[in-house]
């Protein structure tokens, strides 16, 4: 049976991805951290991990970043967007609540309701939105903000449900699995690679403009320092396209050139199902007849 870890324990916001992303049959099993959801997909664990990598408020997860960066490479097959909305779960009555938990990209968007509901709170930073429960059932903090469904495994009393300081906050997930030849492109995917810099002026306008030359579309770009010297950064780049497609091939094969290092982190539909636009140049007939004509006047035999 095909074994999937996610980022728990039971009853995060990716146990939801998760299950929404499994084949039927599928085994979820919870790990404490995101990295040991990829590091159990790369030591053969596991046959895929699932992981938040970006929400609509907070921005990118970084330990997601540095886990698919650091390590053998996995690669992403599908992803998931969930409406992130929250649940607050304590073990006290409200006037006793001194200490609040959760994951900190989950504070981060309640952080306005609490101010005002519970505004004599300490906010401390759990690994997870379920991790924060567990600790209130433990004891250990008197309140947690957690996904939706950690009632149903955290029989704790439900002090507020459908939180949030910005009504419409989605985050996205990742389902990654070891490198395998990509899903087939439907005509509305995403492409994801991290690239690694060199240290030179006009670097990443160099690598944007291969993309922008060919009209490929940027969905998301977040810079991560690459822990070595101060100011080297790698960049997170998801794009419009498929790397099937001519031009998004052709531009990967540039930022090989131009880049330290290219990881490809995956190929596969968007799940808000958006097509590529490809303009009037750059469509798979434009590089396939542009191509034939440079081998045609190699070979001397231009028409
Ligand atoms: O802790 C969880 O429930 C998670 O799935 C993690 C996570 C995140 O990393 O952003 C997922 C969605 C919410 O934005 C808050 C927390």
């Amino acid at each position: 049976m095909p074994r999937i870890a996610y980022f728990g324990p039971q009853g995060t916001f990716t146990e939801q991805a998760a299950g929404s992303l499994a084949g039927q049959g599928d085994e979820l099993v919870p790990v404490d951290t995101i990295a040991s959801a990829l590091a159990s997909v790369r030591a053969g664990e596991t046959d895929a991990a699932c992981v938040p990598v970006e929400n609509s408020v907070e921005g990118a997860v970084p330990a997601t970043m540095d886990a698919l960066a650091d390590g053998e490479p996995v690669t992403a097959v599908a992803e998931a967007v969930l409406p992130v909305r929250f649940t607050v779960l304590t073990g006290q009555d409200t006037e006793q609540i001194r200490t609040v938990a959760s994951h900190p990209h989950a504070l981060a968007q309640v952080r306005g309701w609490l101010a005002e509901h519970l505004p004599q709170a300490q906010l401390v930073a759990s690994t997870s939105t379920a991790a924060a429960a567990v600790g209130v059932q433990r004891g250990e903090f008197d309140a947690a903000v957690t996904a939706p469904v950690a009632v149903t495994h955290y029989p704790l009393r439900v002090l507020a449900t459908d939180v949030a300081d910005v009504p419409d906050a989605v985050t996205r997930f990742l389902l990654l699995r070891r490198p395998a030849t990509p899903p087939p492109p439907t005509g509305a995917d995403r492409t994801s690679i991290i690239a690694f810099m060199p240290d030179r002026t006009a670097a990443l306008a160099e690598v944007l403009n291969e993309l922008a030359v060919r009209g490929i579309s940027l969905t998301r770009l977040d810079a991560r320092p690459t822990k070595g010297r101060l100011g080297e950064y790698r960049f997170h780049l998801d794009m419009a396209g498929h790397i099937a497609e001519q031009r998004i091939g052709d531009a990967l094969a540039a930022l090989h050139r131009r880049c330290t290092n290219v990881r490809f982190l995956g190929s596969f539909p968007r799940a808000d199902g958006v097509p590529s636009t490809v303009s009037a140049t750059a469509g798979d007939t434009d590089f396939v007849t542009a191509a034939d004509w440079v081998a045609a006047i190699r070979n001397g035999d231009q028409a």
